[in-house]
């Protein structure tokens, strides 16, 4: 069996954080476990409170599983704090695992989820130990200090944040316009590619992000080599946007279980 983890928030709401992160392991047929680093009340419309976990209980957590089960990948999604990305980061140094980073800053609704003065220990110590990290566009922004406007910045901020030594940057194109969704792709070693799929106009973009890594995740431990577990993710992203639950009177979910049953193949072009 293969086991991955994630080492983010809750969300009472279910589409978003640890529960859009356990359904899409589920789905993918990974035995998914977790680390829960804040609770939130939330739902389709925003977040109402936060509770943090310390950074040892957190810490507590994660060792409980690697003491016992064989975890191949993580990802980890809302952090929180400095001092939770720190404990983190010294604890997965101990294991042998690929390590997506979904550097969750703030919720759809506005609320944020990364404390400002945690952005530092975010750059300096966990994006150095992860395999990828999975931007959107504002995240981008904050993370290299560019304003992005053209496909140019989106490479200038890329290369910076591969300096930062991840040797994988997804920049998740959702948050541009246009009639399609790309999200482009670089490697340390200079390799890069786009994908895009066609951009679906729907508001029911709650957690995108979060089902992407956990997807990515899901992917790769199974044992899909990372470029083609991008891919991958990017499909289940498509066809859980595509087929919406329609719940909820906000920003509603994304559907999990469209993957399995939608016709996802030729859905993303590769460039
Ligand atoms: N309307 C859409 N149609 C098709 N694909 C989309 C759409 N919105 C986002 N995506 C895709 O979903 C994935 C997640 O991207 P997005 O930029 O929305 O992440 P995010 O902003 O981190 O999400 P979150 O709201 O969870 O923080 C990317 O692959 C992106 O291209
Ligand atoms: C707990 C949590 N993590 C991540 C996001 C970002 O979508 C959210 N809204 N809530």
């Amino acid at each position: 069996m293969n086991i991955v983890m994630t080492i983010a928030g809750s969300d009472s709401s279910g589409g978003a954080g640890i529960q859009a992160d356990l359904k899409t392991f589920q789905e993918l047929g990974v035995y998914g476990t977790s680390a829960i680093t804040a609770l939130t009340a939330q739902n389709t419309l925003g977040v109402s409170d936060i509770l943090a976990a310390s950074p040892e209980f957190t810490v507590a957590q994660i060792q409980a599983v690697f003491e016992d089960l064989q975890v191949t990948a993580v990802k980890t999604g809302m952090l929180f704090s400095a001092e939770i990305i720190e404990a983190v980061t010294e604890e997965l140094q101990k294991h042998s695992v690929q390590l997506v980073v979904d550097p969750v800053m703030i919720a759809k609704g506005g609320a944020s989820l990364l404390q400002q003065e945690a952005i530092h220990a975010l750059k300096t110590k966990l994006l150095p130990i992860a395999t990828v990290l999975t931007p959107n566009i504002p995240e981008a922004e904050e993370i290299t200090g560019i304003q992005i406007e053209t496909v140019q910045d989106i490479e200038t901020a890329a290369k910076k944040i591969l300096a930062l030594g991840v040797q994988c940057v997804v920049m998740k194109g959702g948050h541009l316009e246009g009639e399609e969704a790309v999200d482009m792709v670089y490697f340390a070693d200079g390799a890069f590619f786009a994908m895009s799929s066609e951009r679906i106009n729907t508001k029911h973009t709650h957690g995108t992000g979060c089902t992407f890594s956990a997807a990515l995740t899901a992917f790769l431990g199974k044992g899909y080599a990372l470029r083609d577990a991008i891919i991958e993710a990017k499909h289940f992203i498509q066809a859980a946007i595509s087929h919406p639950l329609n719940i909820g009177n906000g920003h509603g979910p994304t559907n999990h279980f469209a993957y399995r049953k939608a016709q996802v193949k030729g859905q993303v072009k590769l460039h």
